[in-house]
Formats: C-alpha cells, structure tokens, sequence
C-alpha cells in the first residue's frame, strides 16, 4: 500500500512513497550480509575517514535535510538543523575515538597473553521513531559502522524521505553499497527482517509496546536488543536554585521538539518555598512561547508530527483535568488546518491521571508543590519509567542525594537532560536496557571475543 507523508502544518501531501517488496527486502539483507565480509576487515583508519566524510556531507546539506525534517514532522527549522549539525558531531566523535574505545583490553593470567578483542557482529537492524529523525539513526550508526557493523533502518513511516536522504549520506561519503541501507517497510514487516538469520541483533527507539515486541521476537531468536523507550522524567526544584535559570531551562526541557522528545522534562516537582514564583514565572513564559509556521525563525513551538499524537495529548489533558488537574493556561485559538496543540502546565494532577503515570508527547507540563527533597524524590520514582531526571540546586548534600536516590538512566544538576556523544545515554525500568553513545555505545553490539595464548 502506497505509504503518504503529510505536512504536518497544513495536513498537504508532501511525497507517496511505494513501500519495499519482500523481495527488495531479501536483496538488501543479501547486501548487508554479503558487505560485513569485507566491511570487517577494513581498518579503523579506512571506517573514520568515511564517518568524517558522512559528517562533512551532513555538514554541505544541512539546510536541505533540515527542511525535509521539518516538512515531514513539524519541528522548528532551526532545532533541525541543530540536528543535522549534532549528526555531524557524532560521526565526527566517534571517527576520532572509535578505535580507542575498541582496543583491546589487556588481562594479566596464566597464559603468555589474554585479552579481550572487540569484533563487529554482522548486520544490525535499527527500528527508529520519527521524532528526532537523522539524530537517532545517526547515534546508531555512527558506532555500528565504526565497529565494523553494517546497518540496517527501519524507520517511521511518516519520515521516508528523511530515511533515504540519511542513506544518501552515506553513499554520497564514499561508504561501500550495503554498508547502510534503509528498508521501507512497515512494522507489519519487521519481523521477518528480525527471525532472518543474516541479522544479527536490533536496536530500538519508540514505545514500550513496540520495545516488547522487538525484544520477544529478537529473544525467541537469541539475538541482542538494545531499548531505548519512553519516559517521564522528573524536574525537581529546591529553595537554594538558581529560580531564573531553573524556569528557563523548564520551559526549554519541556517545549524542545514541540514537547516530543523522550527526555523532554515531563513531571515538575517544586519545593513549597519557591513554588508560587516558579509556577508564576513558568506560567508566563510558557504562554509567550510563539507558535506557528515552523519554516520561520522566530518559531519555537510547531505542530504535533501526527494527527493520532495531537489526539492522544488531547484525552489524556482531558482525562486529567476531570480527573482533578488544575490547567494554569487559557485555552487559545489555534489554526483549523495543521496538528497544533498549544503549551498547557497542569497543576495538581492525582496520582492516577494519564499526567502523573503516562509520556504526555506535547509541550504539557505536570507541577505539583512538595515539601521536601525526600518527597521530590519519592514521587519521582513512582513511574515506570526512568530515563533522565534532573535537579536544581546549591547545595551539595542535596546533589549527592539525587544522584544516589532518582531511579533514572541520567541526573542532571542545574541543566536539562541532554545526550551528547561522550555521555552513555539509556534508561532504567520499562524506559529500556542498553546504553547508546560514548563507549558503551559502540559496545553495545560487538563479540567481546576472549582471547588466550598458552
Ligand atoms: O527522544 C529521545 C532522544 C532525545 C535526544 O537524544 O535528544
């Protein structure tokens, strides 16, 4: 069935796309087998000098990869091609310390030598969310091909054209045919790609549902997963807080990719001396957000990417302010065509409201007072999830308490959580298992080979 992409701004139709036959799908992983026997072989000097090829390509191409995401998903022009600058980064990142990461690592026996010697694993097939749509398949690849990996993407289908420009890079940087290829291809189909014997493990990015699946299918198979699901992280504020920084980095952490992000800030838990200033404060500058075309400069909230997010957020701020959640900003008009959905803040939701135990994919904030950092962090840890949570604070007691106790894959002390390419990224509980980027990453899908000479 033809697969449409629609604006997300206008609801116009962007591109049709016919999707991949079982038969191109066949000769791709044909492909990718067929290259990991060579592509293992090459060097780390030969692998780096493509990645900085890659990154080079994303860097002449910024605008027009940056456009197409936006077009395709609604988020700010220039966040996207911060985007496109931040593939750049990760190629350009692990280009330079790949080889380090994978040297082998000495241990002193009995034998003449042993050490453990990192070998890539075959073709490795990435199933990733339309959200961030270069930024999370590059975090993939970067590593995968640098290990000696070869790749394969499955990516949302709302995002195609975004998908083959990503495989555009890397043949555009020289990188051998088959080294990364893009499936379009359907969840339906996924599957079959997974059981295949020439793929030799998966990694996710999306939802816990799809995280089940992929993972009971890949352990049924006895192949390596690696999880990378959702969250609702918490922001906790105590009175030693910078106040001013702590609301701007608020409305940033919870407004950045028009609230779509799984490390977006979601739950604000405030102390009782600084809340009234800080929901004030958050209140006003989370109403001035301008929303609108996000080709525009000047606009820093766009539409939700899809009819069925901009719905879902609706029932479950619905759901939550009957439930008993104070909503802190008016309703406002917003256009007939496009996914829009304005900032909320919901105050006070009970414990069980989709705003206090559910992702809320938008720019809804959840605020409630506490009067502790024990409670802050009580509350924190009573979710499913734990992927980032951060703190702001002065005082150092309080610092090394948050990082003991917040159940969560990341802390960040005065400043938003944010992946970066040197910081290992990942989550606890049902926000997921594995870690990506830094040398964990790389690591994530490699024979950790023994090796013992008598
Ligand atoms: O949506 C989750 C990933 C966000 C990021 O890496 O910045």
């Amino acid at each position: 069935m033809t697969v449409r992409s629609v604006n997300p701004a206008t609801e116009e139709l962007i591109e049709e796309f016919e999707p991949h036959s079982e038969l191109d799908v066949d000769q791709a992983l044909a492909n990718a087998a067929e290259r990991f026997q060579s592509w293992r072989l090459t060097s780390f000097d030969e692998r780096a000098k493509l990645l900085h090829a890659a990154a080079d390509v994303l860097d002449a191409r910024k605008d027009d990869f940056a456009r197409r995401m936006t077009l395709e998903m609604g988020k700010p022009l220039k966040q996207a091609v911060a985007e496109t600058e931040k593939c750049a980064w990760v190629c350009r990142h692990y280009a330079d310390n790949g080889a380090r990461y994978l040297e082998d690592e000495r241990i002193e026996t009995d034998a003449s030598a042993s050490y453990v010697r990192n070998l890539p694993i075959g073709p490795v097939l990435a199933i990733m969310p339309w959200n961030f749509p270069f930024w999370q398949v590059f975090r993939f690849a970067a590593p995968a091909l640098m290990a000696g990996n070869v790749g394969l993407l499955k990516h949302a289908s709302n995002v195609w054209r975004s998908a083959l420009n990503i495989e555009d890079v890397f043949s555009e940087a020289g990188f051998p045919a088959g080294c990364f290829q893009t499936l379009l291809i359907g969840s339906d189909k996924v599957e079959n790609v997974i059981r295949d014997r020439r793929v030799r493990a998966a990694s996710l990015t999306g939802s816990g549902p799809a995280g089940s699946a992929v993972a009971s299918i890949a352990g049924d198979e006895i192949k390596p997963t690696l999880l990378e699901l959702g969250g609702t992280d918490a922001f906790i504020v105590m009175p030693s807080a910078d106040l001013e920084a702590a609301v701007a980095t608020a409305v940033d952490g919870r407004t950045q990719n028009n609230g779509q992000s799984c490390i977006a800030a979601k739950r604000f838990f405030i102390h009782a001396e600084v809340y009234d200033t800080f929901r004030d404060q958050f209140v006003d500058k989370m109403k001035a957000l301008r929303i609108g075309d996000p080709m525009r400069e000047e606009t820093q909230i766009g539409p939700l990417a899809m009819k069925s997010i901009r719905d879902d957020l609706a029932v479950q701020v619905e759901i939550s302010i009957t439930a008993g959640a104070k909503p802190l900003i008016p309703k406002m008009e917003l256009p007939q065509k496009g996914y829009w959905f304005a900032p909320q803040i919901l105050e006070n939701a009970p414990d069980t409201a989709p705003a206090s135990r559910d992702e809320m994919f938008g720019p809804v904030a959840s605020l409630w007072k506490v009067s502790s950092l024990a409670e802050a962090i009580g509350r924190a840890n009573d979710s499913e999830f734990g992927l980032g949570s951060a703190i702001f604070t002065n005082e150092k007691s309080e610092v090394e308490t948050a990082i003991r106790d917040l159940d969560a894959g990341s802390t960040f002390v005065n400043s938003k959580v944010a992946s970066d390419p040197r910081l290992p990224f990942g989550g606890v509980k049902s926000s997921g298992y594995g870690r990506e980027l830094a040398r964990d990453g790389i690591l994530s899908f490699i024979n950790r080979k023994t090796v013992s000479i008598a």
